[in-house]
């Protein structure tokens, strides 16, 4: 599958056939450092996503984790190091910037036009899945730029997953969610890494996903303070690195 045209799909080539750990399907960063001018995000950093994995990333406020994101998603170059795709046909979907759409299109017809833009795209039913999944179903027919905060955070996360992507980056994707949609959706989350992709999540609430995580990074200042298994209080195991 190639890549589309879609603000929701990244392209594919920074890709290459040798991720570490001799993975043959990960996504990784190598020995990356990314700066602003003479401000350092993140700072000689290696870091790998594997396949059927839900991995965790957290940090405080400023740490980096946007900056790694736009990185994996080769939306920005590092300025040093890296980024390893093993298979270079893998896409990789993100929502982790303001949601982006057609302001004018019902929630529907945004869901297919993204889908319209893949090369190979999946069924229409997977179309009818996500307006179920992601409890879009009651704004299906909504004019996108109508809905209100948590029905627009649910269509980003539609249209990043759309295309069915290897890699799924997903900033904050429980921000503004009802409490009930929120069960829904990170047990969907849970699924779509049991088909072997793999869902990497940013988020400040790790208890929210305390349940499916794999694996746990934490990154402070631009530094991997932690990459590893999650404690089973993950909250406490956040809280005690930072110390
Ligand atoms: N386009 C940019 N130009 C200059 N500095 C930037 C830019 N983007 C990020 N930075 C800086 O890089 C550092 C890391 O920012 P980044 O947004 O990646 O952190 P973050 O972990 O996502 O933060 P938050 O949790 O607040 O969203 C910060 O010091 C930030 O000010």
């Amino acid at each position: 599958m190639t890549d589309a045209d879609s603000t929701h799909d990244a392209g594919s080539d920074s890709a290459s056939r040798d991720a570490p750990d001799g993975d043959d399907s990960s996504l990784a960063l190598v020995d990356v450092t990314k700066r602003y001018g003479e401000t350092t995000a993140l700072e000689d950093l290696s870091l790998e996503f594997r396949p059927g994995t839900f991995h965790g990333l957290i940090g405080p406020n400023g740490s980096g984790k946007t900056t790694l994101f736009a990185l994996l998603a080769g939306l920005t170059q590092p300025t040093s190091g890296r980024i390893e795709r093993a298979d270079a046909t893998a896409d990789v979907g993100y929502s982790f910037q303001e949601p982006r759409f057609y302001p004018s299109l019902t929630v529907r017809e945004n869901l297919e036009i993204f889908r319209g833009f893949v090369d190979d795209p999946p069924p229409d039913a997977w179309t009818e899945t996500l307006l179920e999944e992601l409890r879009l179903e009651p704004a299906a027919d909504r004019r996108a730029d109508e809905l209100s905060g948590g029905f627009r955070k649910k269509l980003d996360l539609g249209l990043a997953l759309i295309k069915r992507p290897q890699y799924l980056l997903l900033d904050e994707p429980l921000a503004d969610v009802d409490d009930y949609s929120r069960r829904r959706i990170t047990s969907f989350l849970d699924s779509y890494r049991e088909a072997d992709r793999t869902v990497v999540v940013s988020t400040h609430n790790v208890a929210a996903f305390a349940d499916q995580l794999d694996r746990l990074s934490v990154v402070v200042d631009g530094d991997l303070r932690y990459d590893g298994p999650p404690a089973e209080d993950v909250v406490s195991q956040y809280r005690t690195l930072l110390e």
